[in-house]
């Protein structure tokens, strides 16, 4: 591996293996075997993972599914270097130092950044706070650790990509390193990535559910492979890059990779019609009983929420767009419904702290902005409230993950007199709506609706 170019990356998920990995696949299956994968993680969740991937030489089987239910599976051989963890990061760092290492990609979730709504690096965060003293527990202490090594070896440029579900992701994740950096008093650092670092914004797409123990059976059976670590993901697959590579790049462009000059019309589109409803679809389906998206998704009442919000709130937002919005609607709205897909409500739920203020309260504030009460999409935060009052009350039928939460803040919220009030005051998840008396008493109706639908619906048996 040591003359190829090495894309070293930092998160070790499900997604990155479904996406990024089968795209450097692809290229090598054309013969440009040029660039290859070293594939490690920052926290230590996916040390079972790496291990097992090691031994089988980082290869492992893809399964797909389309909207048909046809599956197909490919053995994928781009990841050459497995990193294993230690609390020092060391393999990431010996790597990430390496100058033939030319691009340094993650995906660390959307609670991975510490922003604040106005995007600036939120200090108060424990992790950041941590690692700001010297830690390890974010990206940026991370990254700070592997470029000074690199910069002590030479100091080769290197793209930093964000594949992670962000607006602006680029440009956000460089706003909030750079502030890291400076808030750590490393003036040397700062300006040798402002001058040797590029960070493009990217639109990554494909539904890749945590994998499930009946994937391995399904490639065994097909394929004879005994696979440890499969993972499996839907058929569609998208990626949207800006062409900024300070160190040179793969081929992208022969795989399928939209490589263009500006990325907006699709995060927008991707986060707002896709993530957004997503979201609100999962969090729909578990306060009525529901544990999969396609089953939440095929439920007339949440389909026509999640319609109404993209039709009637987003839609004007995002008007003109070079995309056909109501198509990319009603393509994400079957995509979701794929019953061969079983991706789990507790997923897609996730970091409801982080979503709300970047997938949704845009649209909120741009409704106001142009005279239209945003009936529609008050909708997700009335629902994500719901849902929040579910956990704080221990109700919730499986563990939600939160990047971002202080438990004990949710709970004083909800132990308050007024929790509602205090949700629809939190500047984090509401920006500049927050404490707006409209915007309140909007929240008011729409919880009370959708709790008065939470309960009609539950009372009756389920048809989905
Ligand atoms: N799964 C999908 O369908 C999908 C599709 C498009 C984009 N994505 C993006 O990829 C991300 C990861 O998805 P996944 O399916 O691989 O999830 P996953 O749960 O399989 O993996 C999450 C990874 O993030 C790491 N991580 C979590 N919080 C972190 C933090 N604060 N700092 C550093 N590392 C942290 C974990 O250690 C793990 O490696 C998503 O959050 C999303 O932004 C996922
Ligand atoms: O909305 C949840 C995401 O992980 C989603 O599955 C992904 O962004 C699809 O590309």
């Amino acid at each position: 591996m040591n003359n190829q170019s090495v894309w070293m990356h930092i998160g070790a998920g499900s997604f990155h293996r479904a996406h990024q990995a089968w795209y450097l696949h692809k290229l090598r299956e054309q013969g440009d075997d040029s660039w290859s994968i070293a594939l490690g993680n920052i926290r230590d969740d996916a040390n079972a993972l790496l291990t097992q991937l090691d031994k089988q030489q980082g290869a492992y089987v893809l399964e797909t599914v389309s909207p048909e239910g046809e599956r197909h599976y490919e053995q994928i051989s781009s990841i050459k270097k497995i990193l294993p963890w230690d609390a020092q990061i060391s393999a990431l760092i010996e790597q990430g130092a390496q100058p033939n290492t030319r691009v340094i990609a993650f995906t660390v979730t959307e609670s991975g950044y510490y922003l604040t709504p106005e995007h600036e690096l939120d200090l108060t965060q424990a992790d950041v706070k941590a690692d700001l003293a010297g830690g390890i527990r974010t990206l940026y202490g991370a990254l700070t650790r592997i470029l000074k090594r690199r910069v002590e070896l030479g100091g080769a440029p290197v793209t930093l990509l964000n594949c992670d579900n962000l607006r602006h992701n680029g440009e956000r994740f460089r706003h909030g390193f750079l502030s890291f950096l400076k808030a750590k008093q490393e003036t040397a650092l700062y300006d040798w990535v402002s001058a040797n670092t590029t960070s493009p914004n990217t639109m990554v797409d494909r539904i890749t559910p945590r994998p499930t123990p009946d994937v391995a059976e399904r490639v065994k059976a097909a394929t004879g492979i005994q696979d440890a670590v499969p993972v499996m993901g839907e058929s569609f697959i998208q990626w949207v890059i800006e062409d900024d590579f300070i160190a040179g790049r793969p081929a992208l462009e022969k795989v399928g990779v939209e490589l263009v000059d500006s990325v907006l019309p699709w995060e927008e589109a991707k986060i707002r019609i896709l993530n957004a409803t997503h979201s609100c679809i999962a969090w729909a389906g578990t306060l009525i009983g529901l544990s999969y998206i396609d089953d939440s998704t095929r439920h007339p009442v949440i389909r026509q929420l999640a319609w109404e919000y993209v039709s009637q709130d987003v839609i004007p937002s995002l008007t003109p767009s070079p995309l056909d919005l109501g198509d990319y609607r009603d393509v994400v709205l079957a995509r979701f419904s794929n019953p061969h897909i079983k991706d789990t409500n507790q997923r897609v739920a996730a970091d409801g702290l982080s979503k709300i203020p970047g997938m949704v309260t845009p649209t909120l504030i741009q409704c106001y902005a142009r005279g239209s009460e945003p009936q529609a999409s008050a909708v997700l935060p009335a629902l994500f409230y719901l849902f929040l009052q579910r956990w704080a009350q221990g109700d919730l039928p499986y563990e939600y993950q939160d990047g971002v939460m202080q438990p004990d803040t949710i709970r004083a919220l909800f132990a308050g007199s007024d929790p509602l009030k205090a949700f629809t005051s939190d500047e984090a998840l509401f920006a500049e709506l927050a404490g707006n008396d409209a915007f309140h008493a909007l929240m008011v109706r729409t919880v009370a609706r959708m709790q008065a639908w939470v309960n009609e619906t539950t009372a009756q048996p389920l048809t989905v």
